[in-house]
């Protein structure tokens, strides 16, 4: 599923109309009818709804929306919240046929009105402002947001919330807050943003007609359950240990032996053939016992860095500490040009001074930050890097030649080429420490063992989120959940995802 902004789903429209004779008025139709019949399964027949309508082509969902339920039977109010000028278009055109049906609507002239009209309701549809809202909210749209959101009422909203942009990189709005919104098409990329997703509730997306073939790509789409279906590699019966990746893990010290540990363990968890670890040897006692599979090789020459030789992946940085002496390790790995490399957590602290280095490297590197190693990796605030995570990523992604797995609610999955998989699978019982350990440790398993390291990459981020959301379904809480959890529920994940 594409994720679009607001430019590129004008644009679709405009392709729709052109290379499918679909004209304005029969999408909107097609809009109102699949947002009304997806809307229904948060209605009962006994429920009084109150239809907000703006001045846009989300208004003219509106009456779509409006004329459906009451001729479904349900006690609809239609409020128009702009003066009739500023119905025009196909909006108009659908003004007049929900009058031609012989249904009532309700001008707006004070919000006293409608706060009484809303007093009464079960449901408030948002058909007020959809992709073509620009800047804060103007009036009366403030008010009636207002009035709507202090209500306890159930707030539908159409395509996205009133106010909320459809673009990133706007952070200062007021919007409708939603409790669950029905996306007209295409999911918008403020539906993926940590500072706007919440205002859209639950959300699902309803298609409308347009035909897919002849849609330019955004190079942003969503990363699902059948991707991960379509793409997840084989375990032929007559492999070996040696056939499915042998990987090193270069992390761990005497006070943080747990993180490479449960790296170790999910990756074998994830169908690696052999791990071999490097860390401190006081360490070593710590981590066996966890993961007795593992092997464990020392550093050449007694210092941090071991062979690199004969590895099918390496996974580097958790729990290493970020003492610049040990720099050397990092040297190290990116000469090492051959070899698929994975840097996490502290690794991307000791990464910062070598990411011009990183062009020499000819096998993928992949780096996995979440938004504050990010911001210390780019320079970037945090902030910035929120409020527009899309961009920020795409660019250091290119840049560097890297694969840039940005982790958060919404992990945006870049490749060199700047393309983008989201991932929205897992939950807050994932906001713990030890989570980002197991997710590299998953990753550098897949890797290793799909010849597209993006699709591994891809796969790797949905199959750790839905571990956490399946544990979570099945009796763990978000409080309870530990990171070493989601690895033991790992098996069942793949069995319901691997064919
Ligand atoms: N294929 C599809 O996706 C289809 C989508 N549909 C729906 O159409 C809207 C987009 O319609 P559009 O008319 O382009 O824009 P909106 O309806 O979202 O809003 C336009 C009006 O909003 C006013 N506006 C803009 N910014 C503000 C603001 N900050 N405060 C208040 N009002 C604002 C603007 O009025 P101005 O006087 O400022 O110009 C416009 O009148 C999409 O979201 C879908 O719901 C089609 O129905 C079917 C195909
Ligand atoms: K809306």
């Amino acid at each position: 599923m594409d994720i679009v902004t607001a430019q590129e789903m004008y644009e679709r429209d405009r392709v729709a109309m052109e290379a499918a004779g679909l004209d304005g008025k029969m999408l909107m139709e097609n809009a109102g009818r699949a947002v009304t019949y997806d809307l229904l399964r948060h209605i009962r027949k006994e429920h009084t709804i109150v239809v907000l309508i703006g001045a846009g082509n989300n208004g003219g969902d509106g009456f779509v929306i409006a004329r459906t339920l009451l001729n479904l039977g349900y006690d609809v109010e239609a409020w128009q919240v702009v003066p009739d000028a500023k119905i025009t278009g196909d909006a108009e055109a659908h003004k007049r046929i929900f009058q031609a049906s012989g249904h009532p609507y309700r001008l707006l002239k004070s919000s006293e009105d409608l706060n009484t009209s809303l007093g009464r309701a079960d449901v408030c549809i948002d058909a007020m402002l959809g992709i073509g809202v620009k800047g804060r909210l103007k009036e009366p749209y403030v008010d009636i947001v207002r009035l709507c959101n202090e209500k306890s009422i159930v707030r539908l909203a159409v395509d996205l919330p009133s106010g909320v942009p459809a673009d990133e990189g706007q952070e200062d709005f007021e919007a409708f807050q939603a409790h669950y919104t029905s996306i007209i098409e295409a999911p918008k990329q403020s539906a993926f943003l940590q500072h706007t997703q919440p205002y859209y509730g639950e959300w699902s997306v309803v298609e409308i007609g347009i035909p897919p073939k002849q849609l330019p790509d955004p190079r942003r789409r969503l990363w699902d359950g059948a991707d991960v279906k379509r793409t997840l590699p084989e375990r032929d019966a007559h492999s070996h240990k040696g056939s499915h990746g042998k990987g090193l893990i270069i992390g761990g010290s005497p006070l943080m032996p747990g993180s490479v540990a449960m790296t170790a363990r999910a990756s074998l968890r994830s169908g690696a053939g052999l791990i071999a670890v490097s860390t401190d040897p006081e360490a070593i006692p710590a981590i066996s016992p966890y993961v007795q599979e593992a092997t464990f090789v020392e550093g050449r020459d007694g210092g941090q860095v071991p062979d690199l030789e004969g590895y099918d992946g390496i996974a580097f940085g958790m729990g290493f500490g970020r003492d610049s002496k040990k720099e050397n390790v990092v040297e190290r790995l990116i000469e090492e040009k051959e070899t698929p490399l994975l840097v996490d957590a502290d690794g991307l602290y000791l990464l910062k001074g070598f990411l011009p280095a990183l062009e020499k490297r000819e096998a993928p590197t992949v780096l996995t930050p979440h938004p504050g190693e990010f911001a210390h990796l780019s320079g970037l605030s945090i902030k910035e890097i929120l409020n527009s995570p899309f961009s920020h990523s795409k660019n250091f992604a290119e840049e560097h030649g890297v694969y840039l797995v940005l982790k958060g609610p919404s992990t945006i999955i870049t490749s060199p080429d700047g393309e983008q998989r989201v991932d929205i699978s897992g939950n807050a019982g994932l906001a713990k420490g030890g989570s980002g350990d197991v997710l590299s440790g998953i990753l550098l398993s897949l890797m290793m063992q799909t010849e597209d390291v993006w699709d591994a990459l891809s796969n790797g981020c949905f199959l750790h989120g839905t571990t956490a959301d399946l544990l979570v379904q099945d009796g763990h809480s978000k409080v309870d959940l530990l990171a070493s959890d989601v690895i033991e529920g790992l098996s069942r994940t793949f069995r319901t995802f691997s064919s």
